[in-house]
């Protein structure tokens, strides 16, 4: 462990740095023991724990395992494989394991946890609420410690009324002690007294990582910040952060008011600040005259980095400084190594800004900018919810050629199968050319879209990506799951059609989300297709990882036989002739939905 000594006695970051040794430490010991495991039964583990928990929830470094495994690695855009996290993870299971039961049953997971530790502001485009929307957007945890109410808006700050010390530690203890913070970011500490109130509780709970937005001033010129706060900054905060990430006009007050007017200025002002003990500096230079890009210079004490983003027009641009060391904050927590998550949240306030440009919240000169862009295209397009397996319940695929035999329109039996109960839609155009099916698709996805009901193209990974869909159904002959993974990314829903349970583990490692078994019984639908009968769907059902929907076959006569095998991964039926075989194809589905729902109404 690095001792400091800075104005020559050591300073309270040692014992916290002693405190990251010791935690550093049982990282080490963790990962010997999983050594002694061996390499595979700790692949297996991360797998395993990976099939229990989603892609976009689960922690990074295990999520990427799975992908690993998938071999698309690099395919993977902003995943990155951090041992460490692993570890980490792994220790807050063990730690999460040993919690009180609270009387119900759930799988282990920890939730990426960013703490802020900052100033209200009442219009929400700066302070605690941007960091809560910020790390919202990353899809990251983030609980709260208020140091300062303000009423601010977009003219300026109106009044600022402080939160006495006590009570901020207050807050600290409540959260620290109890809710596995990974990272704490610190934005508006406005006294003395709470920078070390602060200090205190890190000390007392240390965390993986701190990021310091050292904020003084705000965009409107208003002093936030005592300028005595300089002091302790200097000789308590800084020694302690991960990173700090001043403005020009910080990185001026904090190196004792030297002027920073060029990019060169900024890397030295970078070193000088680096040399106070923070172990990573980012000056942002925003604020830097006659520059044509947002210029921040990043130094890890060895290297330095010239960050460049294009520079955005507009006057929204309250917050940027907190949105930004949020991001940061929330980027450790879900495991990224410190460079990296610089760079996706200096990506992240660019295109937040660009997407937020020209919104007018409020009359003064400085707007607050839109966060939560991506997740307005989240709700809008029901992926937000990604994938429930309770989706498969009745699995609704349809067949072109019974639609014209009936006189139906597809987009009319969509709607009738919503109507009657459908959880989950397959288009199945097996001879549609491809603009018919787009043009087809698209209106299925309004449709599907406006009750909220999962929408899914069969074999053509092409029309999903085209229409944004919410995922496709592949069989073993079509696209391998692994590059359709690769292809739609994380969100989109992958279901893989299997007979046995090989097919089923390798859908699992593929990255699939569920899979489809059948055929369950003989049908005509599908020619050429291996019946598996209801002891082939039991063995793939007992083997399988991923969540199962039954196919083949099956309609109101035999889907209680199906459904009461009672095995946990058996989600539900999809079936095509029983509903669309038929002229009213809502009383069709109505009939099914009462069939499955008497199974999971009746007691064994
Ligand atoms: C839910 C569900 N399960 C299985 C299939 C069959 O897919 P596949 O084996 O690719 O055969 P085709 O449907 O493409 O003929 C499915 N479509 N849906
Ligand atoms: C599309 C499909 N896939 C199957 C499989 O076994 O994977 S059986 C099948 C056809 C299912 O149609 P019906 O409900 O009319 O029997
Ligand atoms: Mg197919």
């Amino acid at each position: 462990m690095k001792e400091r000594n800075i104005g020559g006695y050591v300073k309270a970051s040692t014992v916290h740095r002693e405190e990251r040794g010791k935690k550093e430490e049982g990282r080490k010991k963790l990962t010997l023991f999983m050594g002694c495991l061996g390499t595979i039964s700790y692949t297996f583990f991360l797998l395993s724990y990976s099939s229990r928990n989603p892609i976009r929830s689960g922690p990074e470094g295990f999520q990427f395992s799975r992908a690993l495994k998938s071999s698309s690695r690099s395919m993977y855009r902003g995943l990155s494989l951090r041992t460490s996290m692993g570890e980490e993870t792994a220790a807050s299971m063990a730690r999460q394991d040993e919690r009180p039961s609270r009387g119900i049953e759930c799988s282990v997971r920890k939730v990426p946890h960013v703490l802020t530790v900052a100033g209200s502001d009442s219009g929400a485009g700066a302070g605690i609420q941007a960091d809560l929307k910020a790390c919202g957007a990353l899809g990251v945890y983030c609980s709260t410690v208020i140091t300062a109410v303000t009423a601010q808006n977009t003219v300026g700050v109106q009044g600022v009324h402080h939160v006495p010390e006590e009570f901020v530690g207050e807050q600290l203890k409540s959260v620290l002690s109890d809710m596995h913070v990974d990272v704490v970011k610190t934005g508006m500490l406005p006294t003395i007294e709470v920078v070390n109130v602060l200090c205190q509780k890190l000390k007392e709970f240390p965390v993986q990582a701190l990021v310091v937005d050292p904020v003084m001033v705000s965009t409107s010129g208003d002093v936030l910040a005592a300028p005595s706060i300089l002091s302790v900054f200097r000789e308590e905060l800084l020694p302690m952060a991960d990173i700090v990430t001043p403005n020009l006009k910080e990185a001026s007050a904090l190196l004792g008011g030297v002027q920073l007017e060029t990019v060169s200025d900024m890397y030295s002002a970078a070193k000088s600040i680096q040399s106070l003990g923070p172990r990573n500096v980012l000056v942002k230079g925003g604020d830097l005259p006659a520059s044509k890009d947002a210029v921040d210079i990043f130094f890890d004490g060895e290297h330095f980095h010239e960050l460049r983003a294009s520079r955005i027009k507009t006057c929204n641009t309250h917050g940027t400084g907190c949105t930004l060391a949020s991001c940061i904050a929330a980027e450790l927590a879900k495991g990224s190594s410190m460079l990296p998550a610089v760079k996706v949240a200096k990506r992240f306030v660019e295109v937040a800004l660009d997407y937020s440009k020209d919104i007018i919240i409020g009359n003064g000169f400085q707007g607050p900018f839109d966060h939560l862009f991506k997740l307005s295209r989240v709700c809008n397009s029901c992926k937000g919810q990604r994938f429930k397996p309770s989706d498969l319940f009745l699995y609704a695929v349809t067949d072109s050629g019974m639609n014209k035999k009936w006189g139906h329109s597809i987009t009319d039996v969509v709607k009738a199968a919503i109507e009657g109960g459908a959880t989950i839609v397959q288009l199945r155009e097996k001879v549609a050319e491809t603009r018919d099916f787009f043009k087809t698709a698209e209106e299925c996805l309004e449709m599907c879209r406006s009750y909220g009901v999962p929408l899914l193209i069969n074999d053509r990974v092409d029309v999903a990506l085209a229409i944004d869909a919410d995922g496709v159904h592949i069989g073993q002959s079509d696209m391998p799951a692994r590059v359709a993974r690769i292809l739609l990314g994380p969100e989109k829903i992958i279901g893989v059609s299997c007979k046995t349970p090989e097919q089923a583990e390798q859908a699992w490692l593929d990255g699939a989300d569920y899979i489809g078994c059948g055929g369950v019984f003989p049908t005509t639908t599908k020619e050429n297709n291996l019946t598996i009968g209801l002891e082939g769907l039991k063995t793939v059902c007992l083997a399988s990882k991923l969540p199962v929907v039954a196919i083949g076959g099956i309609g109101v006569g035999n889907a209680h036989s199906v459904m009461k095998i009672g095995i946990p991964s058996l989600k539900g039926v999809a079936v095509v002739s029983a509903l669309f075989d038929r002229e009213c194809v809502t009383t069709a589905t109505k009939m099914l939905h009462s069939v499955l729902m008497d199974v999971v109404s009746t007691p064994n």
